[in-house]
């Protein structure tokens, strides 16, 4: 039996569209914009290109995207003040923060910097605590993305086991308390654990984000599970997963590819976080179906 794919790219697509009738609606109701402002700090390559397919995605839904560009050699207290100008600034609703950071910068203290109800990456740690204490939050957009394709496919999580391999505090950690959330029994895998093989094959869902081309095998896999791929690695023939696809997909019963699968579901989700936070900044009721 082959998998079932999951169309990461379609759902973000139609999540897309229902985001720009709320923008217009927004508009025509209330008068209001929703804005973000995307920070990069130096030209790493890869980064450029996310940004700017951010802010064409920004523009699609008829929000206004701010772009702001920092050098790599910019001190830290240069990029403080536009962040403390961002916060002050009513047309700017979410902000991000392009991460990695230049080495010479603190990027907890970048983040935390950040208004936490303009943080559309839910990167600060009272949206983290809120997140973990069952308040609302600004939640990741990663996670955010895997869990709408998750409950997509199998409607209710209770009870399911499920692993998330990876324990970063922009994936991992927060897909875990999504999924605790959402009443899974979950495990978290890292590259500690003992016997990765044996406690991937009792998961109903597995969520890999790891980061190593390839990684989850095969014979890893329990018939029939559910398996949400994170990874985006960059190899000789092309952007794969953390997963072995073509292996993974002849046990599974589901699967995201990569590209197409979770990478348009994070850029969906972040125009999701900034209508969001616009609701919310102006007392207005959020729109359904864009927090968990
Ligand atoms: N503060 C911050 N927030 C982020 O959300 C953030 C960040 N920093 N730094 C970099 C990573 C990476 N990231 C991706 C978003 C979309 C795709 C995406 O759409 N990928 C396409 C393919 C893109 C391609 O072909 O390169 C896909 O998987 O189909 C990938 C990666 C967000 N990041």
């Amino acid at each position: 039996m082959t998998a079932e794919l999951i169309d990461g790219k379609a759902f973000a697509a139609a999540l897309r569209g229902r985001i720009a009738t709320a923008v217009a609606a927004l508009r025509a109701e209330h008068g209001i914009t929703p804005g973000l402002a995307v920070v990069l700090v130096g030209e790493d390559p890869a980064s450029s290109v996310y940004v700017r397919s951010k802010g064409k995605a920004t523009v699609e839904v008829g929000m206004e995207g701010f772009q702001h560009r920092l050098s790599a050699e910019a001190p830290q207290e240069e990029l403080l003040a536009l962040i403390a100008r961002l916060n002050d600034d009513p047309a700017v609703n979410g902000i991000l923060v392009q991460l990695p950071l230049p080495r010479h910068m603190d990027e907890a203290a970048v983040i935390n910097a950040i208004a936490p109800e303009k943080d559309v990456d839910g990167f600060t740690v009272l949206n983290a605590g809120r997140l973990a204490t069952g308040q609302k939050a600004m939640v990741p957009c990663t996670p955010l993305g895997c869990l709408m394709l998750l409950r997509d496919r199998l409607g209710s999580l209770a009870g399911k086991d499920a692993l998330v391999i990876g324990r970063s505090n922009i994936v991992g950690k927060p897909m875990a308390q999504l999924l605790l959330a959402d009443s899974a029994t979950v495990t978290v895998a890292h590259s500690r654990t003992r016997d990765l093989p044996d406690l991937c094959r009792r998961a109903d869902i597995v969520v890999a984000a790891v980061g190593r081309a390839r990684f989850v095998q095969g014979d890893w896999i329990k018939p029939g599970a559910t398996v949400i791929d994170v990874g985006i690695n960059r190899t000789g023939d092309g952007l794969v997963g953390d997963v072995d696809f073509d292996a993974v997909r002849e046990v599974a019963g589901a699967i995201t590819p990569v590209p197409g699968g979770v990478g348009p579901m994070t850029i969906a989700c972040l125009l999701a976080n900034t209508l969001t936070a616009t609701a919310r900044a102006n007392g207005l009721p959020e729109p359904e179906g864009l927090t968990p």
